[in-house]
């Protein structure tokens, strides 16, 4: 069940590939192996559990159905709570036939505590990717009676009221502490509201694997991106190897005021294992910080000297914008870089750069116009900004907004949040499953900026460094949550070094 790569896909490729199987199979056998697979993850996972189905009016309800009966059969204690339905859809119909006497409850479960909630599994079978409506009641009530019970939660294909293409969740959608999904693994599981509501993921493909890769193509399918997606990160070292090998990365950033933002970034490239970095930062000379005293390594310019030096310094990738500032000296030297920047040296534009861009179109069409790659890190305001929507508009579709941006600025984009989008110029998508809370505190974005640039700087190539950069980033922040560092009151300042131990240790 544990798929790789794990391919996401949004609703009509789904449907496409649900409705080809329909066709080529006999009657009702996809909702059984829906139910097959349930029940055998059930078997492992919750051995002797009383179980309780809670059962919609549509096909997931008919999974839910035909899951019963199978429990039943293997021995468990089972009880089916059915909404009112019309007409069943005809494999709901056959299922709710089968289901064998005495199961279905009259009334509610809400009007109930259940007896052993930790030897009980709570199923949510009352609605899939069929829901076009709000969540109705008394569905809501149900969801809210499992989440008091304290009993773990099973969704079946999805938790119910969460929208499997955007992470939206509708009011009182079910909060699962796992999502067993049909077919293939979906992107609103991942993203969004997903991330709280869905739990951990697993996939049942119903034996339509090839059906899959044939229909993963976009705009409906991407990828999500864990560890096995990132070898990059944990190639070793060759010994054979100098400074020079990893690159020399140069930081556009930190006005007065915002040396911070320029520091975080700087150490957490010098941490992500680029080999030189020289820190050109948003002030006349002669500079107010002459040098990090954390981190002497790190080689302090003014912006204006670094951009005048660049070619001589060797410099091989730059990051932009992180507290540099949009006064016309931050717009100047953003302008500079963008046209003076060698196509080999590849951009990180984050924060202070994205909003130049929003609001120069001078800037975003030499941009567009670059032949060497980029990679644009905006937050849902900043995209929001950038595309002249709202960060509603945005969060409500994060996979089309960060396409869209992709197109417009050809570059490879990180629309961040919960489960961060990255988006290649071409509108190949995907989604990180790392990360927690925790990075929701200042100086995360500055940090994520160093170490994408660090990582552009040793030679991965823009889509690679995209992907692995997120999910470092988020897996360092998990690593330090394990330990007891966070989520309240992780630093931004301690992601950097976490991120180098979990390299260096081979990942989790
Ligand atoms: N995809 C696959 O390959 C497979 C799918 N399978 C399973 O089927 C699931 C999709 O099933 P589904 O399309 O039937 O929709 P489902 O999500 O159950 O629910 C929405 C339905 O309820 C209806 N509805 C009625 N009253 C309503 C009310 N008051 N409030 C709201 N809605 C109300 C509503 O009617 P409508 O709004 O359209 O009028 C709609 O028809 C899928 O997630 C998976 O679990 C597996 O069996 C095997 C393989
Ligand atoms: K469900």
């Amino acid at each position: 069940m544990d798929l790789h790569p794990r391919r996401l896909l949004r609703t009509p490729a789904i449907r496409l590939i649900e409705r080809e199987a329909q066709a080529a199979l006999p009657p009702h056998a996809l909702m059984r192996r829906a139910a097959g697979a349930a029940a055998a993850f059930i078997a492992e996972r919750w051995p002797g559990h009383r179980v309780e189905l809670l059962c919609g009016p549509g096909n997931n309800g008919g999974d839910g159905f035909m899951l019963a009966a199978l429990l039943h059969q293997a021995g468990h204690r089972v009880r089916v709570w059915a909404l009112p339905a019309g007409k069943r859809p005809p494999d709901a119909e056959q299922a709710w036939r089968e289901l064998p006497a005495g199961l279905v409850q009259a009334g509610e479960p809400d009007t109930l505590d259940l007896p052993d909630p930790s030897r009980t599994l709570v199923v949510d079978a009352l609605f899939g990717i069929g829901l076009s409506r709000p969540l109705p009641e008394p569905a809501q009530r149900w969801a809210a009676w499992a989440a008091r019970q304290g009993s773990s939660v099973l969704a079946l294909d999805t938790p119910s009221g969460l929208d499997t293409d955007t992470g939206s969740a509708q009011p009182g959608a079910v909060v699962a502490h796992h999502t067993l999904t049909f077919i293939a693994d979906k992107p609103g599981l991942h993203t969004r509201a997903g991330r709280d509501h869905a739990g951990t993921v697993s996939v049942a493909d119903l034996e339509l694997e090839s059906d899959v890769g044939r229909h993963a193509g976009l705009p409906h399918g991407g990828l999500l991106v864990r560890q096995a997606d990132c070898p990059a990160l944990f190639r070793p070292r060759r010994q054979d190897s100098h400074k020079g090998s990893f690159g020399t990365l140069a930081i556009l950033a930190g006005a007065p005021g915002m040396t911070g933002a320029a520091l975080l970034a700087a150490r957490a490239a010098l941490y992500g294992g680029a080999g030189k970095i020289l820190v050109g930062l948003a002030e006349a000379a002669p500079l107010a910080l002459p040098c990090d005293p954390q981190h002497p390594e790190l080689m302090l310019r003014d912006a204006e000297g670094l951009l005048d030096h660049a070619a001589q310094l060797g410099v091989s990738g730059w990051v932009a914008g992180c507290g540099l500032g949009i006064d016309t000296g931050a717009q100047r030297w953003l302008g500079r870089l963008l046209a003076e920047a060698p196509a080999s040296a590849p951009l990180v534009l984050d924060a202070d750069a994205l909003v130049l861009l929003g609001t120069l179109p001078d800037l975003a069409r030499t941009l567009a116009a670059r032949s060497g790659p980029a990679i644009l890190t905006p937050h849902p305001r900043e995209a929001a900004r950038m595309l002249g929507l709202s960060t509603d508009d945005v969060q409500a579709d994060r996979i089309e907004a960060a396409r869209e941006l992709a197109a417009r600025y050809r570059a490879w984009v990180v629309l961040k949040g919960a489960g961060s989008i990255v988006c290649g110029p071409h509108g190949a998508w995907s989604i990180n499953d790392s990360g927690n809370a925790g990075l929701a505190t200042a100086g995360t974005g500055d940090v994520l900026a160093g170490m994408l640039g660090a990582l552009l700087a040793q030679g991965l190539d823009a889509g690679e460094a995209a992907r692995a950069g997120v999910w470092l980033h988020g897996a360092a922040a998990d690593d330090l949550v394990a330990r007891g560092t966070g989520p309240i009151g992780l630093t931004a300042s301690e992601i950097a070094p976490a991120a180098r131990d979990l390299r260096n240790r081979g990942g989790h």
